[in-house]
């Protein structure tokens, strides 16, 4: 159960001040997310949470012990693009996903334990619904087939907090409607707390537990440089969503039915 507790957070380049005195809640397993105007600092934010960045000033606790000051397997992240390895395979890029933190020098295991680690690949590669396109690279995959071999490569390192950086901002409506429905099941199922940037307001009420809008509110253009974001608004979404406790089966009303079989996304289908 993950909680994370930002406090007093700054962040400045040089003379710009980015993010101003930030101080954020987020319960376990909470899904937030996080929307604003460009440049506003959010992909600033979540870099600090994933300790590509640091802090200028303030503190950002996960249980309550300062963030590890490298990224780890407790953190996973998916982007709008460019998350997986183009040279590996589904198979392949889900595989090392799993076998990285276990065999950090080899980047390799053997025996039982890496047919337990296929075993977990190939379910999990099933559950995003990527099954028969095992074999294939990513290159071979359309954007919304590449966004869930991204988020089934993230998830096997079964991250306590997942980040997400627009990861579906690329993707047409309706198979971003899919993989909002894929979205749901993995956060109602796996034990993480998920914190995405997103542009769309909908997206993030479709998703979210809670959206949080950051903005600086004294934009004058004589005072940009000096006053970072804010927290403009913090919304409890309504009703309340609870982890492991969505009812999948009867979807919000403008959810997709969930497709069985191949995704709409599949480039095969498409050439059908
Ligand atoms: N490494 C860096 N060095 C200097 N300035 C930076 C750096 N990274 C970000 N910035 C500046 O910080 C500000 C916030 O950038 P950030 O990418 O966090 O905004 P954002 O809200 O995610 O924007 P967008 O919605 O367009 O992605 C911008 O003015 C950007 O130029």
């Amino acid at each position: 159960m993950t909680a994370i507790s930002i406090r007093h957070l700054w962040k400045e380049y040089g003379d710009q001040i980015v993010l101003e005195d930030i101080n954020l809640e987020f319960a376990p397993r909470s899904f937030i997310a996080l929307v604003g105007p460009s440049g506003c600092g959010k992909t600033t934010f979540l870099r600090i949470l994933l300790s590509e960045e640091t802090a200028t000033r303030g503190e950002v606790l996960i249980d309550g012990k300062p963030i590890a000051p490298e990224p780890g397997a407790d953190r996973g992240v998916v982007f709008q693009r460019y998350s997986v390895f183009p040279h590996l395979t589904v198979l392949g890029n889900v595989l090392l996903a799993a076998e990285l933190p276990r065999a950090p020098l080899t980047g390799r295991l053997f025996g039982s334990a890496r047919r337990a680690a296929m075993e977990e690949a190939r379910a999990l590669i099933a559950e995003v619904g990527l099954a028969g396109a095992e074999d294939k690279y990513p290159a071979a995959l359309s954007g919304g087939m590449q966004q869930r071999l991204a988020l089934a490569q993230a998830i096997m390192r079964k991250p306590r907090i997942l980040l997400l950086d627009e990861p579906f901002g690329a993707l047409d409506p309706g198979i971003r409607a899919d993989i909002h429905q894929l979205m749901k099941r993995l956060w109602n199922t796996c034990e993480m707390t998920v914190v995405m940037v997103t542009h769309d307001l909908r997206e993030a009420f479709t998703l979210a537990t809670r959206v949080i809008a950051f903005e600086r509110r004294r934009n004058r253009p004589e005072e940009r440089e000096r006053f970072g974001a804010t927290i403009a608004r913090d919304i409890e979404v309504w009703p309340p969503r609870v982890a492991g406790q969505l009812d999948l089966f009867r979807p919000d009303r403008d959810d997709p039915v969930a497709v069985e079989g191949p995704g709409r996304d599949d480039p095969a289908l498409m050439r059908a």
